[in-house]
């Protein structure tokens, strides 16, 4: 039995990695008990993200197979979930985003009666099939969650237009701020470029039958220009084979996931950032780094008033003349470089552990 009070949090994937570390942090800070659960979803990728942040987890439940359907995680995570529940009892799990171990993670502890934080609630696309399953899975998790940390008042909207109370939303900016923050406060100081960086990540599972040829057909053809390098780490829920027109271009890195750090060393010394990622989209705008989102739309419409990103769709066409305009037009690049506070102000996780803290414990936390 863990002590009364204790919080246990549950992180299938990288970006929950990233997004949850600064909150195990502000629990902690706290003198909260906090118990970190890894669902195995991305078996090394959560593990890698949590190193640099000085976190190991508590217990690694393993769950993936080869060719497992998204059905089957959610059933096998569901399970195992619930059985540590029970064994342990805390008093309250946070689960963050739209993951399926996020989603496993909230049905288990409702079904236990856990109450139910949800870190990053309240973001929608308004299509189940865009992005899948991450939509439906936020969605549903909005129903499951007693307390939804909202990173935006445009998120806070979503969520009260479907009928959850204001009372049970706290605004409090994006978490992913503040891992930003935390980690660029420990980076040397960027080495020169010879050439520009284009940075490129693509995973979106919708996007991976038609989609990603285009985009790599565009990656390579801004790669044989000849004044910039593209870099794209590779995303392990990919097939390999995708990536492998970009592989004959001398311009273009493809290199295996990179540790957090130095990925956020690459992104903040980036020119260009063509990604389909909803993080990246984030990370970049509060650095104010101009993105090319390779989506038909962006859940995140603080970045598009921000300036910062533009949707440009999947087909080469269209990712070419944005691309080709923002590497040869200084002024429309300059437009996009005003870094923007709408995502975040680094400040996310110490108000979610101080949120906690006075439901655990009737009162707020003395310092506040
Ligand atoms: C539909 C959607 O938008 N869903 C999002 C989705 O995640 P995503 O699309 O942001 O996922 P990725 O792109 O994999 O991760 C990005 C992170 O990884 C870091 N990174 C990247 C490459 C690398 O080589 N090394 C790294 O360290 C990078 O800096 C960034 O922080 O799930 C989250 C969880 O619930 C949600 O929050 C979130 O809505």
């Amino acid at each position: 039995m863990v002590p009364v009070g204790a919080v246990k949090i549950v992180i299938g994937t990288r970006p929950e990695a990233i997004k949850l570390a600064p909150v195990v942090l502000a629990l902690r800070a706290l003198h909260l008990p906090v118990r970190v659960c890894l669902t195995g979803q991305h078996p090394e990728m959560a593990t890698q993200a949590l190193t640099p942040f000085g976190i190991a987890a508590d217990v690694n439940l393993h769950l993936m197979r080869p060719g497992q359907s998204l059905a089957e995680l959610t059933r096998r995570a569901v399970d195992a979930i619930a059985l540590r529940l029970a064994r342990r009892q805390p008093s309250w799990v946070i689960v963050q985003g739209d993951t399926t171990s996020a989603l496993a993670g909230a049905i288990a502890a409702r079904q236990l009666g856990i109450p139910v934080a949800h870190v990053e609630a309240g973001l929608r696309s308004f299509d189940l099939s865009q992005p899948y399953p991450e939509e439906l899975n936020r969605t549903l998790i909005a129903r499951l969650a007693t307390l939804h940390f909202a990173p935006t008042p445009g998120a806070e909207a979503n969520l009260r237009a479907e009928g959850v109370p204001g009372k049970a939303i706290e605004v409090t900016g994006n978490t992913v701020v503040d891992a930003l923050h935390r980690t660029l406060s420990t980076l040397p100081p960027a080495p020169r470029r010879a050439r520009r960086l284009v940075l490129a990540t693509l995973h979106r599972r919708e996007n991976r039958e038609t989609a990603f040829p285009e985009i790599i057909d565009a990656l390579a053809t801004i790669a044989s220009r000849g004044d910039v390098d593209v870099l794209l780490p590779r995303h392990p829920g990919c097939p390999p084979e995708v990536y492998t027109p970009l592989e004959a271009c001398p311009a273009a890195r493809l290199v295996p996931p990179m540790p957090y750090p130095a990925f956020i060393a690459a992104l903040a010394s980036a020119h260009l950032v063509i990604t389909d990622s909803g993080g990246i989209q984030e990370e970049a705008s509060a650095l104010g780094i101009p993105t090319l989102v390779v989506r038909v739309l962006t859940e995140r419409p603080e970045v598009i008033d921000a300036g910062t990103a533009l949707v440009v769709d999947t087909a080469k066409s269209g990712i070419l003349s944005a691309a080709t305009r923002l590497l040869d037009d200084p002024d429309a690049h300059r437009s996009m470089t005003n870094a923007s506070r709408r995502i975040g102000d680094g400040k996310a996780a110490e108000r979610i552990a101080r949120r906690l803290y006075a439901e655990l414990h009737g009162v707020p936390h003395p310092a506040a």
